[in-house]
């Protein structure tokens, strides 16, 4: 008898950590007499990047996290840009500071992020954070890997002494989440475009991650029966009748039946994404006081 995976809900575990942060957020301006503060700067008019960057405004309205938003045209400059920061580094009513990537070509996004704060890197991309991450000190993480070890965690899914494979090597995903399951004991393979046989390191995996950005990258036959399959792909594909829909990486319907725990696309890791925006600026407003 074949069994079907149960699917790591993301949604409802965003909504119940963003009721927490809410109250959370409440007894913080009550006591210390402000609010912590998220500025996001958006470079351009990507659509994509501009619902992100929405939904992100909404999600501080909804906890009660001052959003500062800052949108520039397209054609705006590295010295503009790295000016703005230079303002929002010295601003005490900010305490979290993301730049949506990506940025237009002619802007050096690396070069940008760097000048972001420590403190105040929200997305946890700094060099300094990152290089906590990897020395395993307490810092700022990336939201969707930090998401995805919260995910695991609320459904109790031990990665301790388990093979975990990552299949992409991006800094906003692949590399800081290999080293969260890392820090966790799982013991860690990255797999990238010149990995030579994907599939006979997919198929080892009790923990697969899969983040590269390509629809149904990862079919059945990739798949440890029994494991646990995280999808972490974004890919906007429009079908027959010309309606546009978001699909993972993961080929869902044809994993079901053989993982044991499979996140869905929506409302699995993405749903996560912006809750764990929210709470590191709530914890850089903490280490200010
Ligand atoms: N500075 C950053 N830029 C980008 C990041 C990031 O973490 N920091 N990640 C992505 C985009 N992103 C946030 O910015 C993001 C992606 C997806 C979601 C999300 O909520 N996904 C939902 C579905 C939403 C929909 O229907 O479109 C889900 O999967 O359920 C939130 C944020 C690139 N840029």
């Amino acid at each position: 008898m074949s069994s079907i995976a149960q699917l790591l809900d993301g949604k409802a575990l965003a909504q119940r950590m963003q009721a927490e942060l809410a109250e959370q957020v409440k007894a913080l301006q009550k006591q210390h007499g402000r609010a912590p503060g998220l500025a996001v700067l958006m470079v351009g008019d990507n659509p994509a990047s501009a619902a992100y960057v929405r939904n992100k405004e909404r999600a501080c309205q909804t906890v009660g996290i001052v959003s500062f938003g800052t949108h520039f045209p397209a054609e705006t400059t590295q010295a503009e840009l790295e000016q703005t920061i230079w303002n929002l580094n010295h601003d005490d009513r900010v305490d979290g500071i993301l730049v949506q990537l990506p940025l237009p070509d002619h802007l050096d996004s690396v070069a940008l992020l760097n000048q972001i704060h420590p403190d105040k890197d929200a997305d946890g991309l700094h060099p300094t954070n990152l290089g906590r991450l990897v020395r395993g000190e307490p810092g700022l993480r990336s939201c969707t890997p930090a998401g995805v070890m919260r995910l695991l965690a609320e459904y109790k899914i031990d990665v301790s002494g388990r093979q975990a494979v990552v299949v992409g090597r991006s800094i906003l995903v692949g590399k800081p989440i290999a080293m969260l399951l890392l820090e966790a004991d799982a013991t860690v393979t990255i797999a990238h475009s010149r990995s030579p046989d994907l599939s006979a390191l997919t198929c080892r995996a009790d923990i697969l991650i899969a983040a590269v950005g390509r629809q149904n990258l990862i079919t059945a036959e990739m798949v440890k029966p029994g494991s646990v399959v995280v999808d972490v792909g974004i890919n906007r594909v429009t079908d027959g009748t010309g309606k546009s829909r978001l699909v993972g990486d993961v080929d869902f319907s044809a994993v079901q039946p053989i993982a044991a725990y499979l996140t869905p696309v929506p409302g699995g890791v993405g749903a996560m994404t912006v809750t764990m925006l929210l709470h590191n600026t709530v914890w850089s407003y903490s280490q200010k006081f």
